[in-house]
């Protein structure tokens, strides 16, 4: 069995949502069913680029993560594309006989077994902005994969008031699940640096918006990866 990778890259730190700032190595599996309009990781995603990526078995992917991480137990987040389009199992079932802990990063538009074995899953539904609809049926299978596993999130991708209305809407439907709200971040040519002025004017429009609202169920963070490496790839 193998599995479509486009990098594994790390050890660096979380950018992103409830495990921000923890040393993470990630994976980031090849192929996507969705084409957000503003996705920052196209490389793992357009076909274009699969000519770049790697055909691994568990085997040499669990070799790699133990290669960077210099076999000291870490936090391993698979992301993409959508990882849920392939089978992680193996690669998991590896990595926690040898005490390493696992997160996703989906869009919650399919589910799989293996998420009830993940510590943590980040479902990031998708906003108007990003051209895509989700499927909540698909979603809340996604969850019921998931009854298992200890942390089950949702992260939403902010880009304007239309997506700020949409996610106060979701957080309606799904009160239990904790919430994470980031800023998009419209430039995400990997050749161009970011504008960090404009990162934290988005930010601030963002934290303004919540607090304005006496909307409090929600957490509000940076992409911090973005702030210090802007849209390099590997980071
Ligand atoms: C690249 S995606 C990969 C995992 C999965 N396909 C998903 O979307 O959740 C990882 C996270 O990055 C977020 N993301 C992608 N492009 C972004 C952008 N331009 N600005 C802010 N967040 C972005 C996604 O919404 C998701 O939460
Ligand atoms: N440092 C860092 N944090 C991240 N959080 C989510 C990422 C992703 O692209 O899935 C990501 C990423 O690519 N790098
Ligand atoms: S679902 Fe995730 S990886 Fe796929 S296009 Fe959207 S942001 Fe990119
Ligand atoms: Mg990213």
């Amino acid at each position: 069995m193998t599995l479509r990778i486009a990098e594994i890259f790390g050890p660096t730190i979380q950018g992103e949502g409830a495990l921000i700032g923890e040393p993470t190595v990630f994976i980031r599996a090849g192929g996507c069913d969705y084409r957000c309009s503003w996705c920052d990781s196209l490389h793992a995603v357009d076909s274009s680029y699969r000519h770049d990526w790697m055909v691994m078995t568990p085997e040499a992917i669990w070799q790699e993560v133990r290669r960077l991480s210099g076999g000291r137990p870490l936090t391993i987040s698979i992301s993409g594309g959508n990882p849920a389009i392939q089978d992680f199992a193996p690669v998991i079932a590896m990595g926690k006989a040898e005490g390493y802990r696992f997160a996703c990063e989906t869009q919650g538009s399919i589910a799989r077994p293996w998420f009830s074995a993940l510590d943590t899953l980040v479902l990031s539904p998708k906003p108007p902005s990003s051209g895509e609809s989700v499927d909540w049926a698909g979603f809340g299978r996604c969850l019921t994969a998931a009854e298992a596993c200890p942390n089950v999130m949702m992260k939403i991708v902010i880009f304007d008031d239309e997506d700020y209305l949409w996610a106060r809407a979701v957080a309606g439907k799904f009160p239990d699940l904790p919430l994470y709200l980031q800023p998009g971040n419209p430039e995400v040519d990997p050749d161009r640096p970011v504008d960090l002025q404009a990162c934290t004017d988005r930010l601030l429009w963002l934290i303004e918006k919540v607090t304005g609202d006496g909307w409090f169920a929600p957490r509000v963070l940076p992409q911090l990866h973005v702030l210090v490496w802007g849209n390099k790839r590997g980071v």
